[in-house]
């Protein structure tokens, strides 16, 4: 099993785990607008550490960012393996040829 497979296990058997115990609890307990919200605050972070060019701080926010994406997705019950199903989806396909191939 990946990181990311056993950090997504890890937070799914966090629902309706003891929010005093748990960050992860704790978070979802607040909602998923709440989890959204935080996964929007990490990814500032991670976007100044970029800006700074702050490469330690960049490499921890980017853990922070990852983690938070999964507590949003799990909050929503999207599971990781649907994220992952549309990435291999597009594997091969160049952004710029999938926008030149747009009707909209
Ligand atoms: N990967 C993480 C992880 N990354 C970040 N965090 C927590 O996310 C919180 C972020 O909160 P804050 O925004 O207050 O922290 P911050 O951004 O560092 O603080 P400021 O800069 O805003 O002051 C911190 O408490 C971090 O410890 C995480 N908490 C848990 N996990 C994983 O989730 C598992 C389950 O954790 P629990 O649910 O807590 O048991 C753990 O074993 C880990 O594998």
């Amino acid at each position: 099993m990946s990181i990311l497979d056993h950090l997504a296990a890890t937070i799914e058997a966090r629902k309706g785990a003891d929010p005093d115990t748990s960050w992860t609890a704790k978070l979802l307990s607040k909602g998923p607008e709440k989890c959204a919200e935080k996964f929007g605050e990490e990814a500032v972070e991670a976007i100044i550490a970029a800006v700074k060019n702050d490469r330690v701080n960049l490499t921890a926010e980017a853990a922070d960012v990852v983690y938070h994406l999964l507590v949003m997705l799990a909050a929503r019950d999207i599971p990781l393996a649907d994220v992952l199903a549309e990435l291999e989806r597009r594997e091969g396909t160049s952004g710029i040829a999938e926008k030149a191939a747009r009707t909209d």
